[in-house]
This record gives structure tokens, C-alpha cells and sequence, in this order.
């Protein structure tokens, strides 16, 4: 079944290629069956438990494209992205980059995927040495990487990535502190830094949470745009639909629950039509200002709300103690990722899921219209 759904992202990415802004069938990188695994809490009184943080992932991105990986806290988002950055080494399974695995690249091809896949941070304030300029904390990795030669070049170069960030006018911002900026401008400083060393990839760890949410549309529409002229790949970590639902409009999202992806498809389509109950609950837990249509939403109730411990993830399927459509079924056998209209989704149950869905929605268009 596993090695199905590879065939299934394949005839996946066929059916998104018109909705996606890639049309590229080229695979940049490819998470193949890729877990994690730590080891926590080993004491003199008892061994150490396994945490799934990440659990058989299959994935490919392509070039320019937008993934949003979503889901609760907890569910692996974070240790997905530093896997894709080569940060952090899977327990199992194979990343690959360019179609040769990362740890057997060569020195020379090694160091090109640093370069190639980048990270950004979601605290601009921990990841800026406090004692450097910004001009010293952007000019210093050009340099390194031989990017660019001598100073003058350098400084040419960092005035440029301030411009295409849009800290203007950029003379402004060279002998700054990370302290003297905003948490929205740091932010642009790390989206300078990550497009310095020319990615094909950055990976977007919460980059907006952290900022007002008067400049969090900024710093989306910065990263759309940096998406679209460089034709870099994002991959947008976020809790958010909202902000998943921004900035990945014409991409895809994966839907992760308890180191699992249950949910992968384009966005309009997996936030249109969604077939797992879990999402369908993370949907009906979004605000709306009209009581009824609230009132009509939460009616899919979940039958718990408590977290299961990631250590000891529930038997069969990891969301049956919570799901409302479980049966016997969901107890004892591991729903895998599976073809249901366009997406895929990890549900015994998608269809009848989707079908009580649709229905909640007429619903909700009737109470609308009255
Ligand atoms: N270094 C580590 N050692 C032990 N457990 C870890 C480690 N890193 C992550 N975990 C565990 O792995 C699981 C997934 O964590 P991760 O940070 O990837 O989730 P997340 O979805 O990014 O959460 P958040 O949105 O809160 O950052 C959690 O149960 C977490 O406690």
C-alpha cells in the first residue's frame, strides 16, 4: 500500500498540475516511507519511550511550488521541515535531493544543498546574532559561499536582497541591530538571508506567528512573491488554515495529525471538499461571527478534545479515540493515504465523512440565505 501511494501522488500532481502554479514535473526533493523517532524520558526507574514525531511521509515537492503543512501542536510539522533542511537525520526512510539521497551526496553536492534548501524561522529574534549588524549578519554567508567577492560587491549585494524584501530605503538598515527593527522587518531580514544563497526551496517554520497580525498579510505577500519571481519552492509550516489558505491558494496542503500526513491535495480542493474528520473538525473549530452558522458548524462534535500522548499513539487508526465516524474498524487497522475525489486521504471512512459534510454545508448555504 505504501509503495501505492507514490503512484497515488503521482496521479495526484497530474490532477493539481492546472490548479497549482508549477507545471513542472520535475521532483526537487522526495520524502520516501521518511519517520522520526525520539527517544524520551529515560530515567533509573524505566526505559525510554519512542515518539513518532514523524511517521512514514511521503512526499514530493517540485520546483516553485507551495506546500502548507498543517495541524495541531505537536503533530510533527516542525521536525517535517528540519528533515527537509537536512537539520535533522530520519530515523528511517530516504530524502532525496535531486534524485541521490542527502547523506550520501558528494562534499561539493552537499554543500549545494545547504545552499539550495533554507530555512526561516518563525523567532527572527533568536535566529539574528544580537552583536551583528544586519549588514554583517547578511553579508557573511555571500561571503563564505564565495556568492560574491570583496566587500564592495558584498555591500552592492545586501542592499539589493534589503530592496527585494522591501527595507527601503536600504542604506537605512545596514548598521541597524536585530534589536533596533520590528519583529515584521526582522523578518524580512531572514527572508534576505534565506534568498541569498539563491534557494530552490525555504522552509517557512510559522514565520508570521510571531509578528502583529497587522503585518503578518506583508510578510505573506512577500513570500508570495518571492515564490513567484524566484521561482522558489515554500514549504509554509503553520497551525493556521487561514494563513495556509493565503499564501498556498494555487498550491497543496498536507494535513498532519500525530506525525501522520491524513490529508494531501491542492488547498482550494482539500479546504473545499475535505474528507477526513479530522480536518473537517479543525474546520469547524474556525471562528465565525454568526451564531448559527457556528452553532451549525460545531454539530460534528469531536468525542474528545483531549490530545492522545504521542508516545503511545492510539491503536489502528492514531484519531479514532477523538473521530466521531469510528467504528471497530478504526480500532485495530491503520488507514493508509488513498485516492477519495482529488485528494488523498488516510480515512476508512472518507467518503461517508465527505458525504455528511456536503450535507452540513447545504446546511449552512440554507441558514445563509433565510
Ligand atoms: N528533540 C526532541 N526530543 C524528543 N521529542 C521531540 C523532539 N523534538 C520533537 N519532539 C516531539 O515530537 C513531536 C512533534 O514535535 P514537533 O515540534 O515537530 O511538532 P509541531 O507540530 O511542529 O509542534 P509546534 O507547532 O508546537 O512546534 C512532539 O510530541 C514533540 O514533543
Amino acid at each position: 500500500m505504501n509503495a501505492r501511494n507514490l503512484d497515488y501522488e503521482a496521479e495526484l500532481r497530474q490532477r493539481t498540475r492546472g490548479a497549482a502554479r508549477t507545471t513542472s514535473s520535475e521532483v526537487l526533493m522526495r520524502l520516501d516511507h521518511v519517520s522520526m523517532y525520539f527517544e524520551r524520558g529515560q530515567s533509573m526507574f524505566g526505559s525510554a519511550q519512542k515518539v513518532g514525531a514523524v511517521v512514514d511521509v511521503n512526499l514530493d515537492i517540485h520546483p516553485g511550488e507551495i506546500i502548507a503543512l498543517v495541524g495541531e501542536s505537536g503533530c510533527g510539522k516542525t521536525t517535517l521541515g528540519n528533515i527537509i533542511t537536512g537539520l535533522q537525520k530520519p530515523t528511517s526512510g530516504k530524502l532525496l535531493y535531486k534524485g541521490e539521497e542527502v547523506p550520501k551526496l558528494s562534499r561539493d553536492k552537499a554543500n549545494q544543498f545547504r545552499g539550495e534548501v533554507q530555512m526561516v524561522q518563525q523567532d527572527s529574534y533568536a535566529a539574528l546574532n544580537p552583536m551583528r549588524t544586519i549588514y554583517q549578519s547578511l553579508s557573511a554567508p555571500i561571503l563564505q559561499r564565495k556568492i560574491v567577492r570583496g566587500r564592495k560587491a558584498a555591500k552592492a549585494r545586501v542592499i539589493e536582497l534589503l530592496q527585494t524584501v522591501g527595507l527601503t530605503p536600504p542604506e537605512r538598515f545596514l548598521d541597524k541591530y536585530p534589536h533596533q527593527l520590528s519583529g515584521g522587518q526582522r523578518q524580512r531580514i531572514l527572508m534576505a538571508r534565506a534568498i541569498s544563497l539563491n534557494p530552490k526551496i525555504i522552509v517557512a517554520d510559522e514565520p508570521v506567528s510571531m509578528i502583529d497580525v497587522s503585518l503578518r498579510i506583508s510578510i505573506l505577500n512577500l513570500m508570495a512573491e518571492l515564490n513567484r519571481k524566484l521561482d522558489i519552492a515554500i514549504i509554509y509550516i503553520t497551525h493556521d488554515l487561514a494563513t495556509a489558505r493565503y499564501i498556498a491558494g494555487r498550491g497543496r496542503m498536507a494535513v498532519m495529525y500525530l506525525g501522520r500526513v491524513m490529508e494531501l491535495g491542492g488547498v482550494n480542493d482539500v479546504l473545499s471538499q475535505p474528507k477526513h474528520p479530522y480536518l473537517q473538525a479543525l474546520l469547524s473549530a474556525v471562528p465565525t461571527p454568526d451564531p448559527e452558522i457556528a452553532r451549525a458548524m460545531t454539530e460534528l462534535p469531536l468525542r474528545s478534545l483531549e490530545m492522545p500522548n504521542a508516545a503511545k499513539p492510539p491503536s489502528g487508526c492514531r484519531f479514532h479515540p477523538r473521530c466521531p465516524m469510528a467504528s471497530a474498524r478504526c480500532t485495530s487497522e491503520e488507514p493508509q493515504l488513498r485516492l477519495v475525489g482529488s485528494e488523498l486521504t488516510a480515512c476508512h471512512y472518507a467518503e461517508e465523512a465527505h458525504e455528511l459534510w456536503q450535507r452540513k454545508m447545504a446546511d449552512i448555504s440554507a441558514i445563509k440565505h433565510v
